[in-house]
């Protein structure tokens, strides 16, 4: 992805493409104490729209703030610069990554002394999983890393080290041919997949794990508000692993995954071992929304282009 044409927004500026670098002493680069978020916009009937913006800059923001960071943009600036991402890009639908970090102004792990950098980048993004995936499910293992611990990484936080727990976790189940890993919290019951929420579907009944340690996703409240609006009950609870063995349908939420179904885990055939009918339901739904063909949540969704 370094070699491509376009413009990055850094500190203030938009860079070609291959120019937009930084130091190898970059501070974030060796300790992994940035924050950032994942975005999706999609054309749709009012041309090209960011799905939840403000939800998503929201959270960059109580990331920074978890973390101690200082953003040195405010949030209207940053909400302007991500869709400016997109169209100046050319891009009709996109993947937008903002993400602040500190330079190379100092070496030695404390950061207090350090600059807040910001870049903001946009490219054409597939589906997360491969696209015969939204339909077909994955096949997910249950994952011999632990989720990051509460109180030893910032759960709430989109904090860039965090996510060494997802890529080990994410790489050990391709090594066994699995498409995803299901992360376990300490206590061993299901926390989320490696850059997904995880919900599963039991009589009717849609339920997913309490936040404590997972990330609090957009998708997710989007989901679940969606899901209450069809008048299906949402339960929030722990779940441990082979509740989700029994569920008769289960799926991954994420703004890159989007509604991913999970057709096995562990080798156990989730319900029908396909894409199941509340699934379905519920995916094409959300379809509907950040393509615009939906307009009951005006709010979900930002032109890029502002006339
Ligand atoms: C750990 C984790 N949990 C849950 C989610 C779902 O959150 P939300 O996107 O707000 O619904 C994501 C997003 N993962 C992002 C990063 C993926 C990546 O490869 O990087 C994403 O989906 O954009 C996570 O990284």
């Amino acid at each position: 992805t370094h070699d491509r044409d376009g413009e990055i927004w850094l500190d203030g500026q938009w860079l070609p493409w291959r120019e937009a670098k930084v130091h190898v002493l970059t501070h974030t680069l060796h300790y992994g104490g940035g924050v950032f978020e994942g975005l999706r916009a999609y054309y749709g009937q009012q041309g090209t729209a960011i799905f939840r913006l403000q939800e998503h800059t929201d959270r960059l923001f109580r990331s920074a703030h978890i973390m101690g960071m200082r953003i040195p943009y405010d949030k209207d600036t940053l909400g302007r610069i991500q869709c400016e991402a997109v169209f100046r890009n050319r891009l009709d639908s996109a993947y937008i990554r903002p993400m602040c970090f500190y330079g190379a102004e100092g070496m030695g792990l404390r950061a207090d002394n350090l600059k807040v950098h910001v870049m903001v980048a946009a490219w054409e993004w597939g589906a997360y999983l491969g696209s015969e995936a939204l339909e077909q499910g994955i096949r997910v293992r249950t994952s011999s890393f632990t989720r990051n611990h509460v109180n030893s990484l910032m759960c709430k936080a989109k904090a860039n080290g965090n996510y060494v727990n997802s890529m080990l976790a994410l790489q050990e189940a391709l090594d066994c041919g699995y498409d995803e890993a299901l992360l376990l919290d300490h206590e061993g019951y299901a926390a989320e997949g490696s850059g997904e929420n995880l919900f599963i579907v039991r009589g009717g009944k849609l339920y997913t794990p309490d936040l404590t340690s997972v990330l609090e996703g957009i998708t997710r409240d989007t989901v679940m508000t969606i899901a209450r609006e069809l008048g299906i009950e949402v339960i929030e609870k722990r779940i441990t692993r082979d509740e989700v063995y029994v569920a008769d349908e289960a799926f991954f939420t994420g703004t890159a995954a989007e509604i991913t179904p999970i057709r096995e885990l562990d080798g156990r055939t989730i319900g029908s071992g396909r894409r199941g009918p509340v699934t379905e339901r519920l995916q094409s739904l959300y379809f509907d929304y950040v393509h615009g063909r939906r307009t009951d949540h005006p709010e979900w969704l930002t032109p890029v282009t502002p006339e």
